[in-house]
C-alpha cells in the first residue's frame, strides 16, 4: 500500500543541518522547507485560493477544532471534503484540535479517554478523544492529519510533563487504530516532552516505533524564548527519521524558520502573518513596519522596495495606510497578501541557500537587514 504522503530527501546543506525535500501528497508534489499558511476556519482569512495559488502556497492548515465545531465535519463532507468545500486544490493539514482546546476553550479537563472542555461559541459541555478527533479528521479529508495530543505548558513540572507525554503516546496509539483512510491521509504523530531531553527522545521513541508517515515536534512556539526552542530542536530533530518529513507547529517569523531549517525541519505553519496584517502590521527585508502609522500618511513607496509581489507593484503605504484606518477590508487583503508571499519568498530562499551551501551566509543577511540582531 503506498503511503499517503511520501519525502524524499534531495540535499543536506554542507555546514547544517537543513534538508531540501520534495513531499509528495494525493494533492501534488511539494519542495521543502515550506511554509503553510494558516486558514483556520477553512479559509485562509482575506485570501482567495486563486491568491494562494499565485503566491505559491503549496500546504495550508485548517482546524479540527473549529471546523468540529462550525460548520459540523459533517457538512464539510456532504460538500466532499474539504478540498471541494473551499476549493483548494494543493496539500491540506489540520491540526488535531488538542493545542486549540487548550487556547481557546473555558475550563477543560484532561482524562486518560480525552479532553472534556466549554464549547467557545455556545458554552456547551464538549468531549475530544482520540478516536473523535480521527473521525472528524478522516470526514474533513486533508491530505495530512494531526493526532490528538496535549500540548502542554512549557514550563511545567518534569512529573507532569512525563505523565503528559506518556499519554500523549497512548493517545497517538489509539489514533492510529482509529484512522480508517490511512492510504490516501498521512497521519503524523506528534512529539512532546517540553524543554527536557529525556522526555523528547521518549517521545520520539514511542512515536517512531508506531512508524508514522512524518512527524511533527510539538509544544513550542508557546511562550518559551527562541533560544530554548532552539535548544529543543538541537536535540529533538535528531531522534526522527531522517527518510520522515518533520513539521514544527506554530513557527513563522523568519528568523525563527531559518533556524528551525538550519536544525532539520521542513515544515512549518504559524497564524502570524496573517494575524498581524490584520492590524496593520506588515513583514519587510528592513524590520516590520506598521503601516497604519501617521507617518506613512503622505508615503507613496512600496510596503517594502526590495519585494516584487503584486501589492508592492501597484500600491503604496499611504493608500494601505488609509484603508487600514478607514476600515476597508481590502486594506487587510492587501497586508495579508504582502506577509504571506514575504514568508513564501523567504522559504523559497531559503530552498535555493541549501542549494548552494550557503544558508549560514543567508541567515546572516537575514539577520542583519531584517533588524533581527537589534537588542
Ligand atoms: C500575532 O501572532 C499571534 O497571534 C500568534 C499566535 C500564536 C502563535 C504560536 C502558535 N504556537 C503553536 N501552535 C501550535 C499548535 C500545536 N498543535 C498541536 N496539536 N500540538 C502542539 O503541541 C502545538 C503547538 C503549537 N504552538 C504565534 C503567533
Amino acid at each position: 500500500m503506498d503511503p499517503a504522503v511520501k519525502y524524499t530527501l534531495i540535499k543536506k546543506e554542507k555546514h547544517t543541518g537543513a534538508r531540501l525535500g520534495l513531499l509528495e501528497t494525493p494533492h501534488g508534489t511539494f519542495e521543502t522547507p515550506m511554509f503553510m499558511p494558516v486558514g483556520t476556519e477553512a479559509t485562509v482569512k482575506n485570501m482567495s485560493p486563486e491568491d494562494l495559488e499565485k503566491i505559491g502556497a503549496s500546504i495550508i492548515l485548517s482546524n479540527t477544532y473549529h471546523l468540529w465545531l462550525r460548520p459540523g465535519e459533517d457538512i464539510v463532507k456532504e460538500a466532499g471534503g474539504l478540498h471541494k468545500f473551499m476549493n483548494w486544490n494543493k496539500g491540506i493539514l489540520t491540526d488535531s484540535g488538542g493545542f486549540q482546546v487548550f487556547s481557546l476553550a473555558k475550563t477543560r479537563d484532561i482524562t486518560e479517554a480525552g479532553v472534556h472542555f466549554r464549547n467557545h461559541l455556545n458554552g456547551r459541555r464538549e468531549f475530544l478523544s482520540p478516536e473523535k478527533a480521527i473521525q472528524i479528521e478522516n470526514d474533513l479529508g486533508p491530505d495530512i492529519m494531526m493526532s490528538l495530543d496535549e500540548c502542554p505548558p512549557f514550563f511545567e513540572s518534569y512529573d507532569y510533563i512525563k505523565d503528559s507525554v506518556e499519554r500523549t503516546s497512548r493517545w497517538a496509539e489509539r489514533g492510529l487504530r482509529a484512522h480508517r483512510n490511512p492510504d490516501w491521509q498521512a497521519l503524523f504523530g506528534i512529539v512532546q516532552g517540553a524543554g527536557f531531553e529525556d522526555l523528547r527522545k521518549q517521545s520520539a521513541q514511542d512515536l517512531v516505533s508506531m512508524d508514522f508517515p512524518g512527524y511533527s515536534i510539538g509544544g513550542l512556539s508557546v511562550g518559551e524564548s527562541k533560544e530554548e526552542m532552539n535548544h529543543v530542536l538541537d536535540f529533538t530533530a535528531p531522534f526522527l527519521p531522517e527518510n520522515k518529513p518533520r513539521y514544527l507547529m506554530g513557527v513563522g517569523s523568519a528568523d525563527s524558520l531559518i533556524d528551525g531549517v538550519i536544525r532539520g525541519i521542513d515544515m512549518f505553519d504559524c497564524v502570524l502573518p496573517t494575524r498581524i496584517a490584520r492590524n496593520g502590521t506588515c513583514m519587510t527585508t528592513k524590520g516590520r513596519l506598521v503601516v497604519k502609522n501617521a507617518k506613512y500618511a503622505r508615503d507613496f513607496r512600496p510596503l517594502d522596495e526590495n519585494c516584487d509581489c503584486y501589492v508592492c507593484r501597484n500600491y503604496s503605504r499611504a493608500y494601505i495606510r488609509h484603508l487600514i484606518n478607514a476600515n476597508e477590508l481590502f486594506g487587510t487583503h492587501l497586508t495579508s497578501y504582502h506577509n504571506l508571499y514575504f514568508l513564501l519568498k523567504l522559504m523559497a530562499d531559503v530552498r535555493q541557500s541549501i542549494r548552494d551551501d550557503n544558508l549560514l551566509e543567508f541567515r546572516e543577511h537575514v539577520f542583519e537587514e531584517y533588524g533581527f540582531n537589534k537588542k
